[in-house]
């Protein structure tokens, strides 16, 4: 009977499938789940996942370190990122040698004493440095300072040649000439706002600046576009957060941090092509970019004589092989060097000048100093001979970049796993940060660390100890222009201390430190020029 039921009678398959549905959904506890779901209690399972998926990864990342127990459900501290606190930072750096932090995606160890700090900027086979998320777009991915390895190696090795001794000694006129002409615009200015005391950080950035362009680019660049590119070079500091959206928004900092970078890239690219007319027409060097196009040209000379069978001694080999680069190309890489600098030295200017006006004593001997060497004429320019008789003025200049390193921190990222201690391995993809101002306040090296005493360095004690100053580095990609930045320190402050008088006035921020790329006094420095009589 049921057979032939069965037989006779269609039923729809689907038909039949529903009530199967129907009847595992009215049975059972999985029936009962099923039943309830709907499109948020999906959204809802799929968060809980991901939630425990990131505190997971990050407990995982973290295990044996210092760093908070939990992490704020994916975007971590990242307020604090965009608004840096110093003192919270160096709650890290006393919190353990190795300290973390989850901001998004990244995973970040501080590495706080000196000796760890070393290891990672030595270990260039794990590690290699990365700028700030934000970077590669406002440099470009093709930008020199992301090369790795021996790629690296070999660019940087053409690139040394423009800051050796005798390559720096022929920047110093246009140095000493924008000194002038900014000093003289010093006492105007306080003039005109009746001597009270105004923040001179914003004019000193404008300052190192100009002085950049100078060495950078000689006088292929207007006053006007200096100005320009001083002023807007503050978006492109803005824009260099640790961790930034990953796409550029319009009206975002980002996006006025490119545009501004675009901007200078494309002023460098002229600087770059009226440089190459004017060396091809037999010009001498007067900047960095004169240079290193010349050296370009000699290798091209030297290669044309070897193919044309000329046997070339050796002494006419041009030191550093170079093929021709783009004017695009030189634009890039000068730009890096303006990204290097500009906040770096910046920093310094400001603390020099707020140091010596409130420790006039020592700024009476940096004084003495220059006018002795200058034979008692203090318009006499400075040469680089004079400037390495300098005893007392490089040591203020040192014990400033001691006291106030302005690079806190070098953001470096693991290309493989990398053992950091015996207990520690750092995954692979992780960033890690050694800390500079942990060993430039250490009281083993540098006794009394909180107080400003360029005696240290008189006495030679200072420099002996080389493995805390990593003011400006160690290793590969140690700071190609250390020696051109402390120089010109010594140039800037010895110049000031003969030709100007200047007062400071304190505030409770003067000696507080505020976070904007390197590290400022919080007032941003209240002075008021004079010309010295
Ligand atoms: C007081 C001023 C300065 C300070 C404190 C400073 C500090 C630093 C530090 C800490 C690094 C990273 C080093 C590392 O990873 O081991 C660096 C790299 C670099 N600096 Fe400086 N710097 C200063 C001025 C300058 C100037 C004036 C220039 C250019 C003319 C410059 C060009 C560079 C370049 C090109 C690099 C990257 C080198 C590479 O990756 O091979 N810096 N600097």
């Amino acid at each position: 009977m049921d057979v032939l039921a069965n037989a006779t009678s269609f039923v729809s398959p689907l038909a039949n499938a529903n009530s199967k549905i129907q009847a595992v959904r009215a049975s059972g506890f999985v029936g009962r789940i099923v039943e309830s779901l709907n499109i948020w209690t999906v959204l809802l399972t799929v968060l809980l996942i991901l939630v425990t998926y990131d505190q997971y990864s990050y407990q995982w990342r973290k295990h044996g370190i210092v760093g908070p127990s939990w992490k704020m459900p994916f975007i971590g501290p990242f307020l604090e990122s965009v608004h840096p606190d110093f003192y919270k930072y160096k709650q890290k750096w006393e919190s353990g040698d190795l300290s973390c932090v989850s901001v998004f995606h990244k995973f970040v160890v501080i590495a706080s004493t000196r000796d760890m700090a070393r290891k990672v900027f030595n270990s260039p086979a794990f590690l290699k440095p990365t700028v700030v998320d934000v970077a590669p777009k406002l440099l470009r991915p093709t930008n020199w300072v992301f090369l790795d390895g021996r790629e690296h190696v070999e660019y940087r090795k053409g690139l040394n040649g423009l800051f050796t001794r005798q390559a720096l000694e022929v920047y110093l006129p246009g140095q000493e000439d924008v000194y002038n002409r900014y000093f003289k615009n010093f006492v105007a200015m306080s003039k005109e706002n009746g001597m009270k005391p105004k923040p001179w950080m914003p004019v000193f950035r404008e300052l190192m600046c100009a002085v950049s362009c100078r060495t950078f680019v000689g006088h292929y660049m207007s006053d006007a576009i200096v100005k320009r590119i001083a002023h807007d070079y503050y978006l492109i500091t803005a824009a260099m957060e640790l961790v930034n959206f990953p796409i550029i928004l319009p009206y975002t900092k980002t996006w006025y941090g490119k545009k501004a970078a675009d901007m200078a890239l494309d002023e460098f690219a002229k600087c770059a092509a009226k440089c190459k007319v004017r060396m091809a027409a037999g010009g001498d060097v007067t900047c960095i970019m004169d240079a290193w196009v010349k050296q370009m040209m000699d290798s091209e000379k030297y290669r044309e004589r070897v193919a044309r069978g000329e046997t070339v001694d050796q002494s006419e080999k041009p030191p550093q092989l170079l093929r021709d680069f783009t004017d695009f190309e030189i634009a890039q890489t000068v730009f890096t060097f303006l990204f290097a600098s500009q906040d770096a030295t910046s920093s310094a200017c400001t603390w020099l000048f707020q140091i010596m006006a409130d420790r006039p004593e020592i700024l009476d001997k940096v004084r003495e100093e220059n006018l002795r060497l200058r034979g008692g004429d203090r318009n006499k320019p400075f040469d680089m001979d004079m400037l390495e008789a300098m005893v007392w003025t490089r040591a203020v200049v040192k014990e400033t970049l001691r006291y106030r390193p302005p690079v806190i921190f070098v953001p470096y990222v693991a290309k493989k796993d990398f053992p950091v201690s015996e207990n520690y391995t750092l995954p692979k993809g992780s960033m890690i940060i050694p800390a500079i101002w942990p060993a430039t306040h250490d009281p083993e090296a540098y006794p009394n660390p909180d107080s400003f005493e360029p005696e240290r360095w008189i006495t030679g004690d200072a420099d002996k100890q080389v493995k805390n100053w990593l003011v400006f580095g160690t290793g590969p990609h140690y700071c190609l222009g250390q020696t051109y930045a402390q120089l010109n320190l010594m140039a800037m402050i010895g110049k000031a201390s003969i030709l100007l008088d200047w007062v400071h006035e304190p505030t409770p921020l003067s000696e507080s430190i505020e976070v904007f790329a390197t590290i400022f006094p919080q007032d941003h420095c209240k002075l008021a020029f004079s010309e010295r009589p």
